[in-house]
C-alpha cells in the first residue's frame, strides 16, 4: 500500500451524511485545511497529467516524459502530482476493471474519466479523502461498491491480495542508488564513514570514487548532495569521463557540458588542475551547469555559451587542447524516465520503426557526425570520447563507424574503454568491439562509449615525459614540417576536407 500523500488530521465524511457537495471549491475550500486543499488540487493537476500521458505525451516519440509533463509551470504541487500521476498508472488496469465491473461508472463521468481513476485511486489504495468535488462524492458514494468488484476481481483470479493482481510487467528491477564522490570537496572514505551510519555501503568495483546503496535509498535532501560531495550520477554516466581520463593539467573541452555532470567529474579526475572548456549551445541549460560547477567547488572550469561546431578549430586559444569529452543531444533512449516507461500505456510507448521517430533520429544522428567530426579536428587533441545515452544503432556504431577514415587519416584509432566490461558495441564493423554499451536494463541505464586515442599519443604514452606540454610541441613540429611547403599543406587539408564533406554528405 502506497504511503499517503499527506497525513489527514480529520475523518472522512461519511457518505450519506455528508452535506451537498460544494459547487463553488474556491469558497468551500477556505474552510477546510490546508492539506486537504492540495490533495484536492494535486488530484485535479494529476488528472491534467495523466490525460496527456494516456494521449501519448509523455512516450520518448512525443520528446516528452512525465516528469517533463509534471514540471510544467501550470502545475504548482508536482511532488504530490507526480506521484499521484504513477501510482495510479501503476493501478490504472486494476481500476479500469473495478469500474467496469461495478456497473456504476456511466458515460456521464467519461469527460473526467482521469479524475475519476486519480480519484479512484486516491480512495481505494490511497488513502482516505474528505469529500470535495463531484467526482470525489462520487466515489466516496459507490466506494462499497468498487471495494466488492474488488474483491470479486481477486477471487476470480484466485490471489488473496490487490499487490497479486498487479501485473508482473509493473514489477521493476531494484536499481541501486549510485552515488559519485566528489573528491575536490571530501574523499570517499570520508562519505562511506557518514553513510554507513544509515545505510549499507558498497564501492563500485569499476568506477573509482563511486558508492553503491540499497535501491530507493533517498539522497536527494542529504547534506552531502546538496553541499556538492556527492553527486547522484548513474554508473554508466560516470564510466564517460573515467573513460576519457584526462591527466591533472591537461586543457580539456567538454564539448556539449550541461547540465555539467561529467563536466564536474572530468575536473575531480584531474584533481582541480589543468583547465576545462564547458561550452554549451542553450543559454537556460548554461545556467544550470554553472549551478553544478559552482556546486562542485571546481574552479578550473570555463563556461563558453555557443556552439561547439563554431569554435574555430584552428584557434591558437585551442591548440593546446588534449582531451575532449562529446556528449551531444541524443534521443535519450538508454534512459527510461527513472525507469518509469513500464508504467506508460503500450500505445504510447515509442516505436522504433515509426517514421516521425527515424527522421529525429536521422537528424540526431547527422548532427553528432558533425560535431565528433569536429572534435576529432582539433590539432593538439590525444583522447578523445564520444558517448550517448541512446540505444540505437544510427546513433553509436554507425555514427563512429562513419568518421573512422577521418578518424585514421588524422591518426586516431579506436581504444577499449574498461577492457573488462562484456558488453561491447554491436559488431557491425571491424573494431567494433573496442566500442562500450551499457543495457538498460541488465544495467539500468542504456550507454554508449567510444574512445579514441591519437597513435602518436598512445606510442608516447609508452615513454612517458614528465613534460605536460611535449606532445603538443612534438605535433607542432610535425605540422610545421608537413606545412614546409605550401602544397604539401594545402593537398593535406584538401584530403581532410574531402573525407569531412563525405561524412556531413555534402
Ligand atoms: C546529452 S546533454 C549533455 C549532458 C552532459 N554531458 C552531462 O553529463 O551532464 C547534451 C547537451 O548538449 C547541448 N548541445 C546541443 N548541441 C550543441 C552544440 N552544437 N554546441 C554545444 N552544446 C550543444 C544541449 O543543449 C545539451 O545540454
Amino acid at each position: 500500500m502506497p504511503p499517503p500523500l499527506k497525513n489527514r488530521s480529520h475523518a472522512p465524511a461519511k457518505v450519506g451524511q455528508s452535506r451537498p457537495p460544494p459547487r463553488q471549491p474556491g469558497r468551500w475550500m477556505a474552510s477546510r485545511d490546508a492539506g486537504e486543499r492540495a490533495a484536492f488540487f494535486a488530484r485535479r493537476e494529476a488528472a491534467t497529467v495523466l490525460r496527456r500521458v494516456l494521449r501519448g505525451d509523455a512516450s520518448k516519440r512525443s520528446g516528452g516524459s512525465i516528469k517533463s509533463l509534471v514540471f510544467s509551470p501550470s502545475v504548482r504541487n508536482k511532488r504530490a502530482t507526480f506521484a499521484l500521476v504513477c501510482q495510479t498508472l501503476k493501478y490504472l488496469p486494476i481500476l479500469k476493471e473495478v469500474l467496469a465491473s461495478s456497473g456504476v461508472f456511466s458515460s456521464k463521468w467519461k469527460k473526467q474519466e482521469e479524475l475519476v481513476y486519480v480519484t479512484a485511486y486516491d480512495i481505494l489504495f490511497g488513502q482516505e479523502i474528505a469529500v470535495s468535488g463531484s467526482v470525489e462524492e462520487y466515489i466516496m458514494l459507490h466506494k462499497d461498491t468498487f471495494r466488492t468488484a474488488l474483491q470479486k476481481i481477486c477471487v476470480k483470479r484466485k490471489v488473496s491480495n490487490v499487490e497479486d493482481l498487479l501485473s508482473e510487467k509493473t514489477t521493476v528491477k531494484p536499481k541501486p542508488r549510485f552515488v559519485r564522490v566528489n573528491t575536490l570537496k571530501t574523499t570517499t572514505g570520508s562519505v562511506i564513514e557518514v553513510l554507513s551510519k544509515m545505510h549499507k555501503v558498497d564501492k563500485d568495483d569499476m568506477v573509482p570514487d563511486m558508492l553503491v546503496l540499497p535501491p530507493g535509498t533517498d539522497m536527494h535532501k542529504h547534506p552531502l548532495v546538496t553541499d556538492g560531495k556527492v553527486f547522484l550520477q548513474g554508473k554508466a554516466s560516470c564510466m564517460v569521463a573515467a573513460a576519457l581520463s584526462p591527466k591533472p593539467g591537461w586543457k580539456v573541452i567538454d564539448a556539449c557540458a550541461a547540465p555539467g555532470n561529467k563536466t564536474v567529474h572530468l575536473a575531480a579526475l584531474m584533481n582541480g588542475e589543468g583547465s576545462i572548456i564547458a561550452c554549451e549551445l542553450n543559454k537556460e541549460r548554461a545556467k544550470t551547469l554553472q549551478h553544478t560547477v559552482r556546486r562542485s567547488g571546481a574552479n578550473n572550469i570555463e563556461t563558453v555559451i555557443g556552439d561547439f561546431l563554431n569554435i574555430d578549430t584552428n584557434d591558437p586559444s585551442y591548440a593546446e587542447v588534449r582531451a575532449i569529452l562529446l556528449d551531444p543531444s541524443c534521443s535519450g533512449s538508454g534512459i527510461s524516465t527513472e525507469r518509469l516507461d513500464h508504467l506508460l500505456p503500450s500505445y504510447s510507448i515509442d516505436d522504433q520503426d515509426d517514421a516521425g521517430s527515424s527522421a529525429r533520429i536521422r537528424k540526431l544522428s547527422a548532427f553528432q557526425r558533425k560535431a565528433l567530426s569536429h572534435a576529432l579536428s582539433f590539432p593538439s587533441v590525444e583522447r578523445l570520447v564520444y558517448s550517448t545515452c541512446s540505444i540505437h544503432q544510427a546513433e553509436n556504431e554507425d555514427v563512429v563507424s562513419s568518421v573512422l577514415p577521418l578518424a585514421s587519416s588524422l591518426g586516431f584509432e579506436l581504444a577499449t574503454p574498461f577492457p573488462q566490461w562484456m558488453r561491447r558495441g554491436l559488431p557491425v564493423f571491424d573494431g567494433a568491439q573496442h566500442l562500450l554499451r551499457t543495457d538498460p536494463e541488465d544495467d539500468l541505464e542504456g550507454f554508449f562509449i567510444a574512445l579514441f586515442v591519437r597513435k602518436a599519443a598512445a606510442a608516447d604514452a609508452l615513454e612517458p615525459s614528465e613534460d605536460g606540454g611535449a606532445l603538443g610541441r612534438k605535433r607542432k613540429r610535425a605540422c610545421t614540417t608537413r606545412s614546409g611547403g605550401l602544397r604539401a599543406f594545402s593537398s593535406l587539408r584538401l584530403s581532410r576536407m574531402d573525407v569531412l564533406c563525405s561524412i556531413w554528405g555534402i
